[in-house]
């Protein structure tokens, strides 16, 4: 089964984290699940280079990558991810967010993260937040 490897953004900000839904994606699964930002590890990257350019390209979004989370590993039915969540914050130049590629955005609270329809392999990250 194909494996990625992914990092994936707690941003927090004024005691909230951002959480994005996806949009229609090739696998029911995924579509309209919320996920925390980020995307695929490139050969040659660190996980919190890799982290930093995503939120670029997706985002238009400088943030700071602090501490590691948690691994998390989680099987799909057609792929498998390792998937490492960081703790960040918005850096000081950081003037909000575009939504490039993602169907909607919320700021939650810890009680609001509950209600949300998270993808699969973020249940676990959640978990720890809460
Ligand atoms: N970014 C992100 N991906 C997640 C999360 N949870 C989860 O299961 N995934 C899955 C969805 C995707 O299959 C995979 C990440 O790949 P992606 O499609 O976001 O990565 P990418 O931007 O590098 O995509 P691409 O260039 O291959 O299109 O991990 C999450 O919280 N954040």
């Amino acid at each position: 089964m194909i494996h990625y490897n992914v990092v994936a953004a707690v941003v927090c900000h004024n005691g909230k984290y951002l959480c994005m839904q996806k949009g229609k994606t090739k696998f029911e699964y995924t579509s309209y699940k919320w996920e925390f930002p980020g995307g695929k590890i490139e050969p040659g990257e660190t996980p919190q280079q890799a982290l930093a350019r995503e939120l670029m390209e997706e985002m238009e979004y400088p943030v700071e990558v602090g501490e590691e989370l948690v691994t998390v590993n989680h099987e799909y039915p057609d792929f498998s991810i390792t998937m490492t969540a960081f703790l960040c914050t918005p850096k000081a130049e950081a003037d909000g967010f575009k939504r490039r590629e993602h169907a909607d955005s919320k700021w939650c609270s810890q009680e609001e993260l509950k209600g949300l329809d998270w993808a699969a392999a973020d249940v676990d990250v959640v978990r720890i937040l809460l």
